[in-house]
């Protein structure tokens, strides 16, 4: 386990780009320009991932590249472009934000990056520009001497660290069958499938509430002990962690992040926190919807999760989780959330079905570049590819 490449320094990483075809060129995006962001927005909404069938399209608004493009340490030359000469227009875009990733099997802190975004315009599909971009984005990152990548991805590349299954939470089932997302059982009648999803108004755990700047060191610790259960962990800083889970810490509200804690009445200690990020996907041609709201699980940590070493301590983890993961649906229905989206990584296979998650036919694979490790399970059977409901997997990190 361990760097399968450890033997380049900066000086040996050329200062120049690849060459690109001549009509284009290399651009550094400024996405504090909000042209430039606009132009990266446009380029995204128009030609980054659909789903199978060209239904949906990811629809990331300014705020969320935002904040997804600039945590702590970010660095605007890990933004690449390439524009065409003659008229500036944005054709392709990749981008790498710096993280610290640790390895809990070896205790190793890896300084690295996740790379995210990978975008070319739909005209220009097919001319090996991908291996250029990746390769171009990896010189910007080993000139700053960082040699580990993590990226996630759906096609298959060779030797992922992990793969993890796509599974979904219906929350406005009536829109997600009106658009063709959520389909009629023979057995079922719209209203038994509307009563089998409905959700109370209110949610149940006693002191939940939104998480606010007073609450960052406690639930940072938090965060810290809970993450030993998992193999691949996010091993973030407190400025990091602070952004992550409350987008600004100016205490502007974030419409991106929405994070919860659990405060004890009696102790006045934070016990839990859970969150989730608003990502929604444009609708395309539908006659009657044009968006669909989707929530994504993101960090979440619980006391009850320290020690899962006993059948019952196992057990009343998972109930704390069930009504947790319950009451983030019924804080995203008010959010106007039409799914609650979430991997099988992390403990989520412990609350997959009985919150009524629904295996998806997605996979999302987690490539480690750079970096020899075991393969980590991602919280489904390798070979039925189902959700392994008695235990969780060993994927900590979540990437957007
Ligand atoms: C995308 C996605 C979807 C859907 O496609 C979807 N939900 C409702 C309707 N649809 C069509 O469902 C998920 C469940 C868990 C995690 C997910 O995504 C995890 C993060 C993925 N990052 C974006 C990405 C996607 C593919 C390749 N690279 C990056 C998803």
């Amino acid at each position: 386990e361990g760097p399968i490449d450890s033997s380049k320094t900066p000086d040996d990483i050329p200062d120049k780009p690849l060459p690109l075809l001549p009509e284009f060129e290399w651009v550094t995006v400024d996405i504090n320009n909000s042209e430039e962001l606009e132009d990266v927005y446009q380029l995204l909404y128009n030609h980054y991932v659909e789903d199978s069938d060209a239904t949906f399209r990811f629809k990331y608004s300014h705020e969320f590249f935002k904040w997804s493009l600039k945590p702590p340490g970010w660095l605007k030359e890990w933004h690449v472009g390439v524009r065409v000469k003659a008229t500036g227009k944005l054709v392709a875009f990749i981008a790498a934000v710096p993280t610290h990733l640790k390895l809990n099997s070896s205790g190793k802190n890896i300084p690295s990056v996740e790379i995210n975004f990978l975008c070319i315009h739909k005209k220009l599909r097919g001319k090996r520009l991908a291996p250029v971009l990746i390769k171009e984005i990896n010189r910007r990152v080993n000139k700053r001497d960082i040699w580990q990548a993590l990226y996630t991805g759906g096609v298959v590349l060779p030797s992922p660290v992990s793969t993890c299954r796509y599974t979904h939470r219906p929350i406005n089932w009536s829109k997600l069958y009106d658009v063709g997302f959520s389909h009629l059982p023979a057995n079922q009648t719209k209203a038994s499938m509307l009563a089998y999803y409905s959700l109370p108004p209110n949610t149940k755990t006693e002191g939940l509430r939104p998480m606010t700047l007073k609450d960052l060191d406690a639930t940072f610790d938090l965060f810290v002990k809970f993450q030993s259960r998992y193999t691949l962990v996010p091993d973030y800083s407190k400025d990091e962690f602070a952004h992550w889970t409350l987008g600004s810490v100016d205490g502007a509200k974030s419409n991106v992040i929405r994070t919860f804690v659990v405060e004890d009445a009696a102790t006045g200690k934070i016990t839990d926190f859970f969150s989730y990020y608003l990502l929604p996907f444009t609708v395309l041609d539908n006659p009657h919807h044009d968006e669909l709201g989707i929530a994504y699980l993101f960090y979440y940590a619980s006391e009850s999760g320290f020690d899962t070493g006993s059948k019952e301590k196992l057990d009343q983890y998972k109930l704390r989780l069930k009504s947790l993961i319950n009451d983030a649906l019924i804080t995203a229905k008010a959010d106007d959330v039409d799914v609650f989206n979430c991997l099988t990584s992390q403990d989520n296979p412990l609350f997959i079905e009985e919150c009524k998650f629904g295996a998806g036919d997605g996979y999302l694979n987690y490539y480690l570049f750079n970096y020899k490790t075991l393969p980590i399970p991602g919280g489904i059977d390798s070979k039925t590819k189902e959700v392994t409901h008695s235990q969780g997997s060993g994927i900590g990190v979540v990437l957007f």
